[in-house]
């Protein structure tokens, strides 16, 4: 691929222009708002001009709701070889684009597994996708030159191709997406009214937990709109649990010894069957969890702390694998976790002391 042209250019259509221009492709970027186009091409993602004929590949990265609209348009301008979207559901945009009567060979529906709870080119990184799992809802009319440029953007991403029926994604998603993102919001909306002594003590459990309910309503509506079935389905499930839930923990409140332990088993069972999920979550590129040491350093709350730490680490010839930081509530100071290859951690943490940084156990 020589050419494309990225059609929404917020998180993720900023993101993969950015991991195409690195990898040497001429990447042209529109948006409907063209303040946005503008933004990812000071950023470095490409070029904000139109292409003077058709690209390689039109990457379309627009709300789930105008994806059909977007890809229709470009199709008939003829702006492309090849089209994809990556929008967070593939069944309805299909459909949609089936209803309008199109030849769908030149377009295959695409879905990467990775993303922010932030919106707009300015959260874009070109790694956003490095390790994570792209899906591919090929059929068997899509052109294999365009299934082949779509292997290719994924490959420039860095990202792993998995191949699925539209549908048979949708039911997935809304296992490991949709419905996990609702039932953040359903915690994180506890918080709304909550008396400010108790919000004031969240840790970092409850920051995990609920990350992703920061996200933009109006897209996860358009999200939610498109595959409602299957993630009330799984709704209803969660729901059962927690009927049973909470009759454990009355149960645990009882002064009855015997419904108490009946409580306890049934809290348990929770916990335990928790753990058992909880394990099934891959890692990067699909494989099992790794296991890192963690070194924590704490630093002040203050611009450049982190680059100085992530230097110095890479002067002690270490490789920071992943990072977390906790920000103490009230104070101007902030706990920082590196997490690295259990060989190095002994390294870090003595390169690090050397260097004046506090090291806690
Ligand atoms: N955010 C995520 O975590 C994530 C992850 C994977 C896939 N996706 C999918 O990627 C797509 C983009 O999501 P995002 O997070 O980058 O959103 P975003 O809000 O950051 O960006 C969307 C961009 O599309 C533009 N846009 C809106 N309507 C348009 C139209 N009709 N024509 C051209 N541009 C238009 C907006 O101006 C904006 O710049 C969505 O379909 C979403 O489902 C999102
Ligand atoms: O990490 C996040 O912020 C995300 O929510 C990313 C996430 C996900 O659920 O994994 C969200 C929606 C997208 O369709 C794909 C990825």
């Amino acid at each position: 691929m020589r050419t494309a042209l990225v059609i929404g250019t917020g998180l993720i259509g900023t993101s993969a222009a950015l991991a195409l221009a690195q990898r040497g492709v001429v990447v042209h970027l529109a948006d409907h708002d063209p303040g946005q186009a503008r933004t990812a091409a000071a950023l470095g993602a490409g070029t904000d001009e139109e292409p003077a004929g058709p690209v390689d590949l039109a990457v379309i990265a627009a709300p789930p709701a105008h994806v059909a609209a977007v890809v229709a348009d470009a199709m008939r301008r003829g702006v492309a070889r090849g089209y994809l979207d990556v929008a967070s559901v593939k069944g309805g945009p299909r459909r949609e684009l089936q209803a309008l009567g199109l030849d769908l060979s030149a377009y295959i529906g695409t879905h990467p597994m990775s993303g922010r709870e932030k919106s707009g080119p300015l959260a874009a990184t070109g790694d956003l996708f490095e390790g994570r799992p792209w899906v591919l809802t090929p059929t068997r009319d899509t052109d294999t030159e365009v299934l082949n440029l779509a292997l290719e953007l994924v490959s420039h991403c860095r990202a792993v191709p998995v191949v699925m029926d539209a549908d048979a994604h949708d039911r997935a998603v809304a296992l490991v997406s949709h419905m996990p993102h609702l039932v953040s919001s359903l915690v994180a909306a506890r918080l709304e009214h909550a008396e400010e002594a108790a919000v004031r003590l969240c840790g970092q459990g409850i920051r995990d937990v609920t990350r992703i309910a920061a996200s933009d309503p109006g897209m996860w509506i358009d999200i939610l709109s498109a595959n409602p079935g299957p993630v009330a389905d799984l709704l209803t499930d969660v729901a059962a649990d927690l009927q049973e839930t909470v009759g454990a923990l009355r149960s645990l409140q009882s002064s009855d010894d015997a419904e108490r332990r009946e409580g306890a088993g049934g809290i348990q069972d929770v916990l335990r069957r928790g753990n058992a999920g909880q394990v099934r979550v891959p890692g990067k590129h699909g494989a099992a969890p790794r296991v890192y040491e963690v070194v924590a350093v704490l630093i002040d709350d203050q611009p450049g702390q982190l680059a100085r730490i992530f230097a110095d680490a890479g002067q002690a010839g270490v490789n920071i694998e992943d990072v977390r930081i906790e920000h103490a509530t009230g104070q101007q100071a902030g706990l920082v976790q590196l997490m690295v290859e259990p060989k190095s951690a002994a390294v870090l943490s003595s390169a690090l002391r050397d260097r004046g940084w506090a090291i806690r156990q």
